[in-house]
C-alpha cells in the first residue's frame, strides 16, 4: 500500500507521520502538496495534524479549500483510503466527507493528555487487527476536539457501524470523566458509510515505538495494509 502524507503550511505531525509509516512499519510513503491538482500512485492518504493555516477560521476550514482538499474528495469518492488525524479530521468534516463537526473543547481549553480508547467496530480497513470491546492507549493534544452531530444522526452513525472509537476508562467503561472535550456519546473516531474516510482526534503516529511509551497505534497502520 502507497501512502501519501498531506502537508499543509501549520501541519506539523506530517513529518512524524511520515517517518513512522517508512521507518516503523516500512511502507511506501510521499509527501502531497496542498497546492497539488491529482493524487496519483497513492492508495492511501493520510491528512496530518496540526494547524493548517494557522487554525484561522475554525480548525481545517482553510485546508478544505485548497487544490488537494479537491483531489482527495475525488479520490474518496472513487473508494480510495483517507486518513484524517486531528487536525486531518478536522479538514475531514469540513469537506463533509465524514459526519458531524469539531467544536471548542467543552471547557474552552488545548487539551494534550494520553487517552483510553474502546474499539467500537473492529470490521473496518483502520481497526481490523484490533478486536471489538478493546481498550488501546494513545495522546490527545488539540483545542477543537469535540465530536458533535445530532441526536438523529448519532443514531444512524451507530447503526451502520461509523462509530470507530470511543474515550473511555482504563477498564473500558465510558464516562463522563473519560471524555476529554465533551465529545458526543464520547466519541473519538468515525468513519464515513461506505468505510474507505477516517477520522480520529487521538494521534496513532505519536503512538507506535516502545521507546515513546506506547505501541497502539501501530494496529492501525497494519490494519490498513493489509486492507
Ligand atoms: N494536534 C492537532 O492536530 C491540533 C488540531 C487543531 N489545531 C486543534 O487545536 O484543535
Amino acid at each position: 500500500m502507497k501512502f501519501g502524507v498531506c502537508v499543509f503550511p501549520g501541519s506539523n505531525c506530517d513529518y512524524d507521520t511520515y517517518y513512522v509509516l517508512r521507518d516503523v512499519v516500512g511502507a511506501e510513503v510521499r509527501f502531497l502538496d496542498f497546492r497539488e491538482t491529482k493524487i496519483q500512485n497513492i492508495d492511501c492518504v493520510i491528512l496530518p495534524g496540526g494547524f493548517s493555516f494557522g487554525d484561522y477560521l475554525r480548525a481545517g476550514a482553510l485546508a478544505s479549500k485548497t487544490p488537494i482538499a479537491k483531489a482527495i474528495v475525488d479520490f474518496a469518492q472513487k473508494g480510495g483510503f483517507v486518513v484524517g488525524i486531528c487536525n486531518g479530521f478536522q479538514i475531514l468534516t469540513e469537506l463533509h466527507l465524514l459526519p458531524g463537526a469539531l467544536l471548542k473543547n467543552e471547557n474552552l481549553r488545548f487539551v494534550c493528555k494520553d487517552v483510553y480508547l474502546r474499539v467500537e467496530n473492529s470490521s473496518t480497513p483502520l481497526t481490523k487487527k484490533l478486536e471489538k470491546g478493546e481498550v488501546i492507549r494513545m495522546p490527545i493534544a488539540h483545542g477543537e476536539g469535540r465530536f458533535y452531530v445530532p441526536e438523529d444522526e448519532l443514531k444512524r452513525l451507530e447503526e451502520r457501524g461509523q462509530i470507530l472509537f470511543r474515550y473511555c476508562q482504563e477498564d473500558g467503561s465510558i464516562t463522563k470523566e473519560a471524555n476529554p472535550n465533551g465529545s458526543v456519546g464520547n466519541i473519538a473516531g468515525v468513519c464515513n458509510e461506505t468505510f474507505n474516510v477516517f477520522g480520529l482526534m487521538p494521534h496513532p503516529e505519536r503512538a507506535c515505538e516502545d521507546l515513546l511509551g506506547y505501541y497502539d497505534g501501530l494496529l492501525l497502520w497494519y490494519s490498513l495494509i493489509s486492507a
